[in-house]
């Protein structure tokens, strides 16, 4: 099965970069403006499970928001990129995640995870963390944790430069929520066979993206 996932957020931001860093574990400092939309496919093995993600890496241009709303159809999860250097890029998650949302999906919980009974799941990536020094650090990640709460994603804060292990943790968290979706799915509409050998599944891969933020927490 092949599920979609989008990423949006201002232009330059970082998107594509995060993508190529998980993707192709490479880093480029010159930049190449994204034009309408880039796709990437990742297949993901999940304890004994092959899930692919299709990612649309969507261009931040003002000139290309138009089209913008039609990517978050059928997405299953919305990845909202914001710079660390750059506070207004940070305010401006908040208008890209009521964009996403604008599709018709209601928020129904407010832990700061980013499950939600309905519609996709909702991420708030801060790249370009090498960028930003001690007490601005803490006072960006301090907000975006606000903004995050606010919009109701989940908050990770990498460098595209940098960091590839948070990178990839970041990328099997989101993976392993979305299969654990999709098993929930396939559950309710009664598309297993096993619905107890289904339950436990779904129980282990939810142990499983569950440490990906352990080890975020704890680094
Ligand atoms: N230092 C540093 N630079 C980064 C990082 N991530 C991206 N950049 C740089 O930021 C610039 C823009 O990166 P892109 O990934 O192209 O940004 P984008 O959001 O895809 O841009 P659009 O597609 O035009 O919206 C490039 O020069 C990257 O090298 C990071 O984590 N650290």
């Amino acid at each position: 099965q092949i599920v979609k996932a989008v990423v949006v957020g201002d232009q330059a931001v970082g998107k594509s970069s995060l993508l190529q860093r998980f993707c192709y574990n490479t880093f480029k400092s010159d930049y190449k403006c994204t034009i309408g939309v880039d796709f990437e496919i990742e297949q993901f093995q999940i304890l004994n499970k092959l899930l692919k993600v299709q990612f649309w890496d969507t261009a931040g241009q003002e000139r290309f928001k138009c089209i913008a709303a039609s990517y978050y159809r059928g997405s299953k999860a919305v990845i909202v990129v914001f710079d660390m250097s750059s506070i207004q890029s940070l305010m401006n998650a908040k208008q890209w995640a009521s964009e996403a949302y604008n599709e018709g999906h209601e928020p129904s919980s407010s832990n700061g995870d980013a499950r939600r009974s309905e519609g996709p799941l909702l991420f708030l990536v801060g790249t370009k963390r090498d960028l930003v020094v001690n007490n601005t650090w803490k006072e960006v990640e301090a907000l975006a944790v606000t903004v995050a709460k606010e919009i109701r994603a989940e908050l990770w804060i990498v460098s595209s430069l940098t960091g590839c292990e948070r990178v990839n943790d970041f990328f099997f968290r989101l993976a392993a929520m979305l299969l654990e979706n999709s098993m929930k799915n396939a559950l309710l509409v009664k598309q297993v066979i096993h619905s107890e050998f289904a339950t436990d599944m779904i129980s282990q891969i939810r142990k499983f993206s569950n440490l990906f933020i352990f080890l975020y927490d704890s680094q």
